[in-house]
């Protein structure tokens, strides 16, 4: 199954935060968003998960079109995801936390259940010590890894991360770089992934989109987008890679 974004557009009062971006995940890939502050990641992953309605374009979950289905549409269809600042309900348990998803599975993708139980999810993501825990009692990357149990107890096709090592220390990211393939090969779910730490997206995806200003500006394998010049003006700035370039090259002579 393939998740396709075409052309898609999104306005916020004169401000073009997504302009024309077309991107596909397919099921068992993982697919990485990067590009700075503003670029349009997360409008755009609200738009996927129907969160929020695209002004232009299409959202298709293989031959079906799911843009402006609304999120609770989108999660019996089977797209999940996280968000960058946690969403658990904080008084329930680990446990309750992701029965909660489960329930709502067992309703509507009872098909795409499977061997997906409860128990396996917080084993999986290394969780299950913490099961009768109430979510604010855990440390933020916990809570992190919760949720995400918690988005595939939907049992999704795709599931969506918005900055899912935000607030983890390295130990903890490595941790999730296993967890996220292993949950890839064991589910066979796309991932669409949106981070800012680099050394996290390139090892953990297979292909990258990058966004900058609304615009897609470039998108391939990591090896190739780390020489992308774009790329590097965009995380590295304008001022920055000069002053890197003159670093090899000596000053640029005067006119
Ligand atoms: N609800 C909104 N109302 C008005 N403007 C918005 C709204 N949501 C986003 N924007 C604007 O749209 C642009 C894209 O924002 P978005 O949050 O999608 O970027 P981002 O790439 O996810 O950034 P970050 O990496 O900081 O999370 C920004 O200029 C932002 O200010």
């Amino acid at each position: 199954m393939k998740l396709a974004v075409s052309g898609v557009s999104k306005h916020f009062q004169g401000v073009t935060a997504v302009n024309d971006v077309t991107l596909e995940c397919a099921s068992g890939e993982i697919v990485g968003l990067i590009g700075p502050n503003g670029a349009g990641k997360t409008t755009l992953l609200n738009m996927i998960s129907s969160l929020l309605t695209v002004d232009a374009g299409t959202i298709t979950l293989g031959d079906q079109a799911v843009h402006n289905i609304g999120p609770r549409q989108i999660a019996r269809s089977g797209v999940a995801r996280t968000f960058q600042n946690i969403r658990l309900c904080p008084n329930l348990t680990v446990r309750q936390n992701i029965e909660v998803a489960y329930t709502t599975a067992r309703r509507h993708r009872r098909q795409r259940l499977g061997q997906l139980t409860i128990e396996r999810l917080m084993h999986q993501l290394g969780i299950a010590h913490f099961a009768e825990h109430k979510a604010s009692e855990l440390a933020y990357g916990t809570q992190r890894r919760v949720e995400i149990a918690r988005a595939l107890a939907l049992a999704p096709e795709f599931l969506l991360l918005d900055e899912p090592t935000a607030g983890m220390i390295e130990s903890e990211t490595k941790e999730l770089i296993a967890a996220i393939m292993e949950i890839r090969d064991w589910m066979g779910c796309g991932v669409v992934v949106i981070d800012h730490d680099l050394s996290f997206i390139t090892t953990v995806c297979e292909r990258i989109y990058v966004l900058d200003m609304g615009r897609l500006v470039a998108s391939g394998p990591p090896s190739v987008l780390r020489d992308d010049p774009r790329v590097a003006e965009i995380y590295l700035g304008r001022k920055a890679r000069r002053q890197a370039i003159q670093a090899v090259n000596g000053p640029p002579s005067p006119a």
